[in-house]
C-alpha cells in the first residue's frame, strides 16, 4: 500500500447507492436534515451505551457531563452552574479510532454466526483483546478528555457554564467554543451513520419521486458523435433497474422485461466496460439491483490484508512491529486469528524489515478461506496443487506448524521460482515444491494424500478490481476451457487423496470466480464423476452465502448449499468460491457407465452443463491467470537435470562465499593447492574442502558439456542460467 492511503474498514461495502444522480439535488436539499439525523442516531445510541456503561447513581452526572447526547435527546436539561471559564482544552481527537472501533463491533455482531471448530472464536476474541490492549487504553483516556463522554474535573463542558448562563446561552457557548473539536470528532465517528442515514433518505424520495412516473429511459440522450454522458448514463442505469423492480406500474406499456434488461447490459457495458458476453454471465447471477451493486464494488480496490506467519511471529508483535512503523491497522475480524486489515502505513509494505524477515505476507482476506476450510493438521501430508505463488501454501505450512510435508506444485515454472521465494522468506520448512500438470501428474506421481487443495485456475471474474482486463479478455472459449480443465484438475484432486487417511480425507476446491460454470457445476460434475465423494460443511460458517443448488433452469445437488460463495458487494473480499468433499471410498476403476448411473444422477446429467465431450482427452492448453500458454512439455524443473543441477550447486557455492566477503573469482580461479599448502585454521580447511568439491563439480560440468550434453540443455535450462548469471551480479 503506498504512503498515506486509506482503505475502508473491513467489511460490506457502503449500501446500493442507485439514486445517486437522479436525487443529487433533493441530497444537497437534505444535506443538513439527514446530517443531523444521523448525528442524532449516533448520540441517542451513545447516550444509551452511556447510561448502561455507568451504574445507576452516575448516570445523572454522565448525562450533564455528556452535552451531545444531551442535545441528541432532544432533552436538554439545564447545565449545573460552573463557578468560572477556563479556556476549553483542545480536543486530541481520535476519531478515527473509535470509529474503527465502532464498526468493528458492528461486524463483530454480523459475524457471531461463525461456527467453532477451525475458527475458535474464543481464541480470536482473547487475540483481539490481547492486541488491542494498549490501543484501548490510550482510547480509554482520550475518551475521558473528550467532550462526548468524560466527566473529568477539568472536562471542556464545565469550563463553559456559569451559574447566570441559560440554557440556551450555554448551548451556543458550548456549540461555538466546541464547534472544531466536535466536528472534528464527529465528522468521522459519525461518517458511516450520516451515510446511512442519507441513503434512507434518497431512497425514500427516489420513491416518492417516481411513484407514479414511468421514467423513459429509450428516450436516446445520446449526442451522435460525442462521448456518452457518463452521470446520464448512469442515471438510466439506476431508473432502468428501478423500473424493472416493477415493470407492472413503471414500465412503458410497449416495452417487455427484455427489452430493458437489453437496455441496461448496453449501458452496463458502455458505462464499467465490460464486453456484452461477460456483462450479461454475471449480470444473470443476480438481481438487477444486485447486480449493479457487485459491478459497482468492482471499481473499488478491495481492503490490504497482510496474513501473519505464525512460523516467525505472532500477530500481537507483528502488530506492534508494523504500529511502531506508522502503519494503522486493526484485526481482520473475528473469523480470522491471523489476519491484520491494513488502513494506512506510512512505509510500503512490502519492504519492511518484517517483510523481509517473513512475518508476514499480503494476502487478500477471501485467500484464508479455502485453507480455513482445508483445516490441515501437524504431521499430515497435503498437497497444494495449483500453488503458486504460495499464500495458501505458505498458510498450510504454519497450521501445521511446520511438521508434515507439504508438496505444492504448480505447473508454471516462473511463478513456482516466486513460490520458492515465497516458501524461504516465510521459513516454511515442511514444503516441497514440484513444477508439474497436476491434471495428469497426480495421484500418478504422488498420491495418497490426507488433503488436497485444488485453488483452480480461473477466470478472475471474482478479482476485477484488481485485474479489470477480466472486463474484455474472458471469452465463451475460456468459461469452456478453464471449467474443463477445473473438472480435470478437480477428478485428480479427488484421486490423489487417501480415503483411509485417519486425520483427513478431504479435498477443498477454491476459485476466486464467481461464475457457476467454474463452480457449482465443476462440484455437481464430479459428483456424478466419483460417487466416492461428498460435499461436506466448510466450517466457515456463516460468512458468505451458500452455493447455488439451481441456475438458469439447471439443478444442481442439495448439497453443493453447503458451499460458500464470497462477493465483493456483499462481504467486501474479493469474489471466491469454497468447496470441501471428503472422500468416503476408493475411486472406481471404471466410470459410472449411464446404466449404471442412478435415474437422478441422469436427471442431473441433462440438467447440468456436463457436455458430451466430457469423458474425451484433454487437449486445452494450460493457461495461466495472465491467460499466457504454459509449456510444460520439455521443462526441466521437474526431472532431474545433471547439467542445471551442477550450474546451481556452483551458484549456490559462489553465493555462500559473497556472503562471508569472499570473492568468489579469487577463491574459485585459483589453482590447486596441494594439501601442505592448505591453510591451518580448521574453517578453512573446511572451506578449502568446499573449494574443492565446487572445483570437481564444474570439472564434471565441463567434461559432461565437452561430451555433448550440452546439446539437450533445453530453452528452460538457459534462461535459468542468464537468470542466475543476473542474479550473480
Ligand atoms: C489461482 S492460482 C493459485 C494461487 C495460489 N493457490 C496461491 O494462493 O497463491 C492458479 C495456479 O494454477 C496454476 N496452474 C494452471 N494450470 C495448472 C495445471 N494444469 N497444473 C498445476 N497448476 C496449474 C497456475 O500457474 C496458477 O499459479
Amino acid at each position: 500500500m503506498g504512503k498515506g492511503r486509506r482503505m475502508k474498514k473491513q467489511g460490506p461495502p457502503a449500501p446500493l447507492d442507485e439514486s445517486k444522480i437522479t436525487t443529487m439535488k433533493k441530497r444537497k436539499a437534505g444535506e443538513s436534515d439527514s446530517t443531523s439525523k444521523a448525528a442524532a442516531a449516533k448520540k441517542r445510541r451513545r447516550s444509551d451505551a452511556d447510561e448502561e456503561a455507568v451504574p445507576k447513581k452516575d448516570v445523572s452526572k454522565k448525562s450533564k457531563g455528556n452535552n451531545v447526547a444531551t442535545k441528541a435527546n432532544g432533552k436538554a436539561e439545564k447545565p449545573k452552574a460552573i463557578p468560572e471559564k477556563k479556556k476549553p482544552v483542545p480536543m486530541d481527537s481520535d476519531s478515527d479510532d473509535e470509529d474503527m472501533n465502532d464498526m468493528e463491533n458492528d461486524e463483530f455482531d454480523d459475524l457471531d454466526g461463525v461456527s467453532d471448530g477451525s475458527l475458535a472464536s474464543d481464541d480470536v476474541v482473547e487475540g483481539l483483546s490481547d492486541l488491542e490492549g494498549e490501543d484501548d487504553e490510550d482510547d480509554d483516556e482520550d475518551d475521558d478528555s473528550s467532550v462526548i463522554d468524560s466527566d473529568e474535573e477539568d472536562h471542556p463542558r464545565e469550563t463553559m457554564f456559569s451559574d447566570d448562563e441559560d440554557l440556551s446561552d450555554a448551548e451556543e457557548k458550548l456549540t461555538a467554543a466546541n464547534m472544531e473539536g466536535l466536528s472534528r470528532k464527529l465528522d468521522a465517528a459519525k461518517q458511516a451513520e450520516e451515510d446511512e442515514a442519507e441513503q434512507e433518505l434518497q431512497d425514500a424520495a427516489m420513491q416518492t419521486n417516481i411513484a407514479g412516473d414511468r421514467p423513459d429511459v429509450f428516450a436516446d440522450e445520446t449526442q451522435p458523435g460525442l462521448a456518452p454522458d457518463l452521470q446520464l448514463l448512469r442515471q438510466r442505469i439506476t431508473d432502468t433497474i428501478r423500473v424493472l423492480g416493477d415493470l407492472k406500474s413503471l414500465g412503458q406499456p410497449d416495452k417487455s422485461r427484455a427489452d430493458y434488461v437489453d437496455l441496461l447490459l448496453n449501458d452496463i457495458c458502455t458505462y464499467y466496460g465490460y464486453t456484452r458476453f461477460l456483462a450479461e454471465k454475471l449480470f444473470n447471477l443476480f438481481t438487477p439491483m444486485e447486480a449493479f451493486a457487485f459491478f459497482e464494488a468492482n471499481e473499488t480496490a478491495r481492503p490490504v490484508v497482510i496474513r501473519t506467519n505464525t512460523l516467525r511471529t505472532n500477530r500481537r508483535s507483528l502488530a506492534q512491529a508494523l504500529i511502531n512503523r506508522g502503519v494503522v491497522l486493526e484485526p481482520v475480524g473475528k473469523w480470522s486469528k491471523v489476519g491484520l486489515q491494513v488502513f494506512e502505513s506510512a512505509v510500503p509494505l512490502g519492504a519492511t524489515p518484517e517483510y523481509l524477515a517473513g512475518h508476514y505476507i499480503l494476502q487478500a482476506a477471501s485467500s484464508f478461506l479455502p485453507v480455513m476450510a482445508l483445516a490441515p493438521q501437524p504431521n499430515e501430508r497435503v498437497l497444494d496443487m495449483a500453488a503458486a505463488p504460495g499464500g495458501k501454501t505458505t498458510y498450510m505450512s504454519a497450521l501445521m506448524r511446520n511438521t508434515g510435508s507439504v508438496i505444492a506444485n504448480d505447473a508454471s515454472k516462473p511463478r513456482a521460482k516466486g513460490l520458492i521465494g515465497n516458501i524461504h522468506r516465510l521459513g516454511c520448512k515442511n514444503t516441497i515444491v514440484t513444477n508439474l500438470d497436476a491434471r495428469t501428474a497426480f495421484p500418478k506421481a504422488l498420491g495418497g494424500f490426507d488433503r488436497v487443495l485444488l485453488d483452480a485456475p480461473c477466470t478472475g471474474t471474482g478479482v476485477i478490481s484488481k485485474d479489470p482486463g477480466v472486463k474484455t479478455s474472458k471469452d465463451e472459449r475460456d468459461f469452456l476451457a478453464i471449467p474443463h480443465m477445473q473438472r480435470q484438475l478437480l477428478l485428480a484432486a479427488i484421486d490423489s487423496v487417501d480415503h483411509h487417511s485417519k486425520t483427513g480425507g478431504y479435498v477443498v476446491y477454491s476459485t476466486c470466480s464467481v461464475t457457476v460454470e467454474e463452480n457449482e457445476a465443476v462440484v455437481q460434475y464430479v459428483l456424478r464423476k466419483r460417487p466416492n465423494v461428498k460435499v461436506v460443511d466448510t466450517g466457515l460458517g456463516d460468512f458468505g452465502s451458500p452455493g447455488f443448488t439451481s441456475y438458469m433452469g439447471k439443478k444442481f445437488d442439495a448439497k453443493i448449499a453447503l458451499t460458500r460463495r464470497y462477493f465483493p458487494h456483499r462481504e467486501n473480499v474479493d469474489g471466491f468460491y469454497v468447496c470441501k468433499l471428503k472422500k468416503t471410498g476408493p475411486t472406481p476403476v471404471a466410470q459410472p457407465t449411464d446404466d449404471a448411473t442412478t435415474a437422478k444422477n441422469r436427471r442431473d446429467r441433462t440438467s447440468s452443463q456436463a457436455t458430451s465431450t466430457d469423458d474425451e482427452v484433454d487437449k486445452t492448453p494450460i493457461v495461466d491467470e495472465d491467460g499466457a500458454i504454459q509449456e510444460l512439455e520439455g521443462g526441466s524443473f521437474g526431472p532431474f537435470e545433471e547439467n542445471e543441477d551442477s550450474e546451481r550447486i556452483a551458484r549456490a557455492e559462489r553465493n555462500r562465499l559473497r556472503r562471508k566477503g569472499i570473492n568468489p573469482k579469487a577463491v574459485l580461479n585459483k589453482p590447486k593447492k596441494s594439501k601442505a599448502d592448505a591453510p591451518a585454521k580448521p574453517t578453512e580447511s573446511t572451506e578449502s574442502q568446499r573449494e574443492k568439491e565446487t572445483k570437481a563439480t564444474a570439472a564434471k560440468k565441463s567434461s559432461n558439456e565437452s561430451k555433448g550434453e550440452k546439446k539437450t540443455v533445453t530453452k528452460g535450462d538457459k534462461k535459468e542460467k542468464k537468470t542466475g548469471k543476473k542474479g550473480g551480479k
